[in-house]
Parts: C-alpha cells; structure tokens; sequence
C-alpha cells in the first residue's frame, strides 16, 4: 500500500480542474479545491470515514482524506475513496468571473432524450404528493414536506468527456460547489455495462455541512425562482421569491431540520430568524446559514453529514415518511442523485454538499435530475416550470439551451 502523498499547493482551481482525469475525484468551494488521484482504499458508508482513515494515518503520514459519494438512500453503499495523492488550490482571482452565456466547450453530439417521468407525468405526481399532504392517515405520522423529482435519461453514441463537462459547470457557476466523483459500476436495475465507469458531475449550490476549526456550518436551501436574463425581471422574482409565504415555509421545515439535527453537536448554534437570498447562474434560492460551536472539536464532518443527510430540502418532513413516499411515486431510482458529495480528512475537517444539479454518467448516457419541495400550499404546474429550471444547469453546460 503506497503513503497518501499531498503535492505543494497547486496556484488556482483552474489547474487542478485541468488536471482532472476520469478516475480522479474533483471538489471546489468557494475556500478552494482539491483533487484526489489514485485510490488507497474505499469507504463505503459516512459511518466507516473514521476507520478507514484511522487506519492509513501513520506519523510518517501525512493527513489523509477521504472524498466521494454517499446515496440519497443512505443504507445503500456510498464510495468514498482515500487517494493516493491529493492536491489543494486556493481560490483563485478569476474564479468570480461567471461566464453566464452557452457552455463555452459544448458537447458535440446528436443526443437521444427521454423524460423519466413524462412532465404530465410529473405534474401528476405532485397532485398526488398534495393530496398525501392533506390527508391524515390515523397511525401514521402526517407528512408536511414532501420533494419530488424527475430524470432526464440523455444518450450518444460517443461516450460524455466528464472533464468538460465540469469545466463548464466550474465556468458558469464560479461560487457553488463543483464536483466530479467516481460511483460504484453497478446500478441497481443493471441499466450500464458493469464494465463503464459511473461518475457524478454537478455544481451544488447547497452546503450540507462544513467543519473546520471546531465550527460547524449549513446552509440548507429551499424555496427557488428562475433567474430571468432580464434585470429587472430578476430582482422582481428575486422580491417575490422572499416574501412569499409558502417558499418561507417550505425554508422554515428544512432549517428547523437542519438546526436539531445539529444542536446535539453543538454548545452554541446560531440560526438567523429570517432566510436570505442565494443565486445559481438559473436560480434563485432562499437560504440560511446556520453555525454552530463543536461540543467537542474532533466531531468529524463525515459523522455531522451522516446526522443530516437526508435534509427536508431533498426529501421531506418526516423523514421515514417522506422517503416512502418517494419510493413510491417516483419511476426511478434516485441513485446518488440527492446524495452527498464532499470530502472529510483523519483530523474530521472537511465539507459536505447536498448532491443537487448534477447528474450520472456512464459511457454515453447521462442521466439529469431536479426535484422540488412540495408543501399544502404547492402548485403542480409551477412545480414542473421549477424542475425544468433547475434542470438548465446542467442542459447549458452540456451546450443545450432548450427547455426540457
Ligand atoms: C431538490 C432540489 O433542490 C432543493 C434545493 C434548493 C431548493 C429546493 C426547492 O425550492 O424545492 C429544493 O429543496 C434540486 O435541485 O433537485
């Protein structure tokens, strides 16, 4: 077994994004990126993070990570690897300059689409979704969140260059998290040759948790409106998107979510009373940030994940609850898709997203998903309009710029 060997800090962000390789594992924030490149071993649950570094860390070791992906169902395998090199970069100065236009680098290629499930399909499910909202089962805890999703399965003949891909996120979205990370070969239903390897590429605009200096930091997101290309048409939703009462309610279930899953870590949490207004290159979002003094400095980010992931931003309220339900509405598997994606170190720091506007690939297939929060106060067809704009993140750095 090789020593996990860290290079000198690279210069930018921009070179370890030139740097990555299929195989490899990139994460970017606005604190800067790293690239993990081999693999000394795997993890495959948040809960083995702990064990698997502990046993590679030797005095003559410099601190290992672990960096990869966890399953929206968490009781199936996450990835996690701990490479045999790691490289860190810095923000770098032109890392604020978002590039707001088509990808630059578009992917060539006819594309075959299909939508799992039809939008008509999808506006049904939300009706459905509304009306277990409104229902009270006797014996049952009654859901009050729920977040429903769809997929857009995209193939090619020629296989996704992943690498551009994520340069294009990175370009458009220069403030989210930007990541690309290998996943286990195997699906559930089978659907790839187990010989492809799977990869999710994003650019997540939600922090799930971050830990560093005996602090720990969410910033759940819930409540969104489509950017518009005009300003003043912007700033307006951007207006409404605050003050309107469902998308604050819909935020609130998440926040409360998020600061109880925490509190028990934490001597001193602080969550502001009121959202605030986050923006994506295609969304706007109500988000808040929530930060919280360590009981104890050595809770690692990997265990304070495993304590909030699934988040009602990305599942629902309760939690049981609304994870059945998705099961059963939804016609697909989610995979890694509402996952999360992040890196933890042998010292516990590291940073942990919600998997969001990102997507599977797998050879010449890409598979796209968006979800949205659905609450009493919900409408289905303003619930599909959402998920189509969500799902541009990814259709415009793929060089697509049509509403699917
Ligand atoms: C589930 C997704 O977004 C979540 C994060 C931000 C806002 C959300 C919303 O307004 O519904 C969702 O909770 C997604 O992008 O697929």
């Amino acid at each position: 077994m090789s020593l996990q060997r860290v290079a000198a800090p690279a210069a930018a962000v921009g070179e370890l994004l030139a740097a990555y390789r299929p195989g490899s594992a990139f994460f970017s924030s606005a604190d800067g990126a790293v690239l993990g490149e081999g693999e000394l071993t795997v993890a495959h649950s948040l809960d083995g993070v702990a064990d698997t570094l502990a046993a590679v860390t030797t005095p003559d070791r410099v601190r290992p990570i672990a960096i990869g992906a966890v399953p929206f169902d968490a009781r199936s395998p996450a990835r996690l690897v701990v490479p045999e090199t790691v490289r860190y970069a810095v923000p770098s100065e032109g890392r604020g300059a978002a590039d707001n236009g088509q990808a630059r680098h578009p992917l060539q290629g006819q594309w075959r689409i299909r939508a799992v499930p039809e939008p008509t399909a999808h506006v049904r499910a939300v009706e459905r979704g509304l009306k277990l909202l409104a229902d009270a089962t006797p014996g049952t805890a009654q859901l009050r969140k729920l977040v429903l999703a769809r997929c857009l399965r995209l193939s090619r003949d020629e296989p996704v260059d992943v690498a551009q891909l994520l340069g294009n996120l990175a370009r458009r979205d220069p403030h989210g998290f930007t990541f690309a990370v290998d996943l286990p070969r195997h699906t559930p239903d089978h659907r790839y040759d187990a010989d492809l390897p799977r990869t999710l590429v994003g650019a997540s605009p939600e922090l799930l948790v971050a830990k560093r200096a005996g602090q720990a930091v969410a910033q759940p997101l819930a409540g969104s409106a489509p950017r518009s290309a005009d300003s003043a048409t912007d700033q307006r939703r951007a207006a409404d998107l605050l003050a309107s009462a469902k998308d604050r309610h819909e935020h609130a279930l998440t926040v409360e979510a998020v600061a109880t899953g925490l509190r028990p870590f934490c001597r001193q949490l602080r969550v502001p009373p009121e959202p605030e207004l986050v923006k994506t290159a295609t969304m706007w979002h109500l988000a808040t940030r929530v930060t919280g003094e360590l009981h104890d400095p050595a809770t690692s980010s990997a265990e304070l994940a495993r304590a909030l992931h699934p988040t009602p931003a990305i599942c629902g309220t309760p939690t049981e609850a609304a994870r059945d339900t998705i099961t059963d509405i939804e016609p697909f598997d989610r995979g890694f898709y509402a996952g999360a994606v992040g890196y933890c170190d042998a010292a516990g720091d590291g940073e942990w997203v919600v998997a969001i506007r990102c997507a599977e690939v797998a050879g010449g297939n890409i598979d796209l998903f968006a979800g949205g929060g659905i609450v009493p106060e919900s409408d289905p067809e303003s619930e599909l309009a959402e998920t189509s704009a969500k799902l541009r993140t990814l259709l415009l750095a793929l060089g697509l710029d049509q509403s699917l």
